[in-house]
């Protein structure tokens, strides 16, 4: 398999110095070395008390104009209004939007107007905007690209939250233009969340989702500080750095594993062997999806992933063993072709074609099965103590979940990015979601990329595990010991016990604490 000049097997760059990945300084904002295992990364740590350096942050920006309004633009927009406006930051948030977007109202209710010059057609706000913030799909910027920079202003920002352009323009031999600041800040977690960790969080030194960076041009040599000002804005509880080509073979890749396609494939094929087992249908959701999302995520989240291993004991550790042992090879070849199709543009071609067939053949529902009607009434009858942790579940979820920490690694990943996009993702941001309202709920809240890239994959997922892994347990396959041990002493462990400690002190609430008033997400 050649490697394409453009995606080299390590995708991210090591610094040559003090073996510090890619370390990165501020002037403005504090830095912290953190270890992370064996490595040492720099990191910044947000806070609200960070908002008073954001007007030297954002200097020379008077006008941000946020592009679309899907599931981050909503987030983004208004977490960067309230925080600026917080400092008195004399900083303008506009909204851009295509001719006849069906989203204009929406960012009304939101408080952007035309008649305040805070909404607008996207290509006038572009024009007049320092810094523009990407967030159209992904299949849109690859389809507009050329006349969104031929827009801009001279000396303004590019801000994307996502690096497949650069994915895109790469495979087609282009590039951005030369004279303009290129810069990342891509929340590790869908927008709804990003927004509601960010309210919830007001009254304590805030809360949100944390973001990498990535500062891929920098003419004005501004624009560290800038993407960091971003992240901090949005309310990040700590930003990480990233190239867009990590950040873009790690993102489009997790998002088909087990952030949403794989944990959709998990709860599917689960579902189905626990009837077969006799299990009645409510029985089965309960020792599958709401297992994952009401009892296996919530000890993630709390207490890294060995503590779920940790918390069985006689025949449900062997259980776990079992289930883990069969599942993890299978999941494995999955997530190595999802990334091998990632890196080598494949899947930026799949779904910018998808882009183009959308109109024709609009996103189909994914909640339609028994599955997730019958979640919705076991749903209904809750007892938030009561959900099993069921060892077999998490056998299967966990060795997943391993399995892509190891391919992200041995594709030269840093922990940072690896541990935010396999673990924290799913149990701080997007399992809440699942759990709240169902799969669809989770997986139709994310971006395009991730929507479409979750319904190819989750059936590849489903079927091996199915077609592998169960049939290997129901054939008596034995404990794979050295799988087991490589679990028990990985060094991942370590890395998610450090990103723990960086965690707000505040769990994702989907439902107003100060009133019984649900939150209607998108
Ligand atoms: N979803 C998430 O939580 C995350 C997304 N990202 C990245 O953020 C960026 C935005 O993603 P997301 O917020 O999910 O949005 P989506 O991917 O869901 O895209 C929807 C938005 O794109 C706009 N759009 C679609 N086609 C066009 C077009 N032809 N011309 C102009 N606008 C168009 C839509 O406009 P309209 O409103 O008019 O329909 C809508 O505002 C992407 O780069 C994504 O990868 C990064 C982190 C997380
Ligand atoms: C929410 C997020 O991080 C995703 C899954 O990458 C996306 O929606 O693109
Ligand atoms: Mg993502
Ligand atoms: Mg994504």
């Amino acid at each position: 398999f050649q490697q394409p000049a453009f995606a080299p097997r390590s995708v991210v760059a090591q610094s040559s110095t003090s073996g510090l990945h890619m370390a990165f300084e501020s002037k403005i904002f504090e830095t912290q070395e953190v270890t992370f295992a064996d490595t040492k990364e720099i990191i910044v740590k947000g806070g609200r008390d960070l908002f008073p350096l954001l007007p030297k942050a954002f200097e020379g920006i008077e006008k941000i104009g946020v592009i679309g309004w899907g599931s981050q633009a909503p987030a983004q927009a208004q977490n960067l209004k309230d925080s600026l406006k917080e400092v008195g930051a004399d900083i303008t948030v506009s909204i851009g939007l295509r001719e006849g977007s069906s989203s204009f109202e929406e960012a009304k209710d939101c408080g952007f107007s035309e008649e305040d010059g805070t909404l607008g057609e996207m290509f006038s706000v572009i024009k007049e905007s320092d810094l523009v913030v990407l967030l159209i799909s992904d299949a849109a910027q690859a389809k507009l690209y050329k006349e969104i920079f031929a827009a801009m202003k001279p000396g303004a920002t590019l801000g994307l939250s996502h690096g497949f352009l650069l994915g895109h323009l790469d495979s087609i031999g282009e590039k951005f233009p030369e004279n303009m600041d290129v810069i990342a800040v891509c929340p590790k977690g869908m927008g709804p969340s990003v927004r509601r960790l960010y309210e919830q969080g007001k009254d304590v030194n805030g809360a949100g989702i944390n973001s990498s960076f990535a500062v891929h041009q920098d003419v004005s040599g501004k624009a560290t500080e800038l993407a960091l000002g971003w992240g901090i804005a949005l309310g990040s509880p700590f930003m990480f750095e990233t190239s867009l080509r990590s950040e873009y073979c790690s993102d489009i890749y997790g998002e088909r594993g087990i952030l949403l396609g794989a944990v959709h494939g998990i709860v599917e094929s689960l579902y189905r062997r626990y009837q077969r087992q006799g299990m009645s249908p409510e029985q089965a959701f309960l020792e599958s999806s709401e297992s994952i999302t009401g009892n296996i995520v919530k000890i993630i989240s709390t207490k890294g992933i060995k503590a779920v291993y940790e918390s069985l004991d006689g025949d449900d550790k062997e259980t776990f063993q079992k289930a883990y042992s069969a599942s993890y090879k299978p999941a494995k070849e999955i997530l190595q072709e999802i990334y091998d199709e990632v890196s080598s543009g494949n899947e930026i071609r799949t779904v910018i074609m998808h882009g183009a067939r959308i109109d024709k053949y609009p996103v189909g529902k994914i909640d339609g099965t028994d599955t997730w009607k019958v979640g919705e009434k076991v749903r209904a009858e809750r007892d938030e103590d009561k959900i099993p942790l069921n060892p077999f579940t998490a056998g299967v979820y966990v060795a997943t979940m391993m399995a892509q920490i190891d391919v992200l690694l041995e594709e030269g990943h840093p922990y940072s990015e690896v541990v935010n996009e396999s673990v924290i993702e799913a149990v701080d941001s997007l399992c809440p979601y699942m759990h709240y309202r169902g799969v669809a709920f989770m997986v139709d809240n994310c971006s395009f990329t991730a929507k479409t890239g979750s319904r190819k994959w989750a059936p590849r997922f489903d079927y091996i595990l199915d077609q592998l892994a169960y049939t290997a347990v129901d054939n008596g396959a034995p404990v794979n010991e050295q799988l087991i041990a490589d679990f028990e002493k990985h060094s991942v462990h370590q890395a998610v016990e450090e990103c723990c400690k960086l965690r707000p002190a505040v769990d994702i609430s989907l439902f107003a604490e100060t009133s019984t008033k649900e939150i209607v997400i998108q």
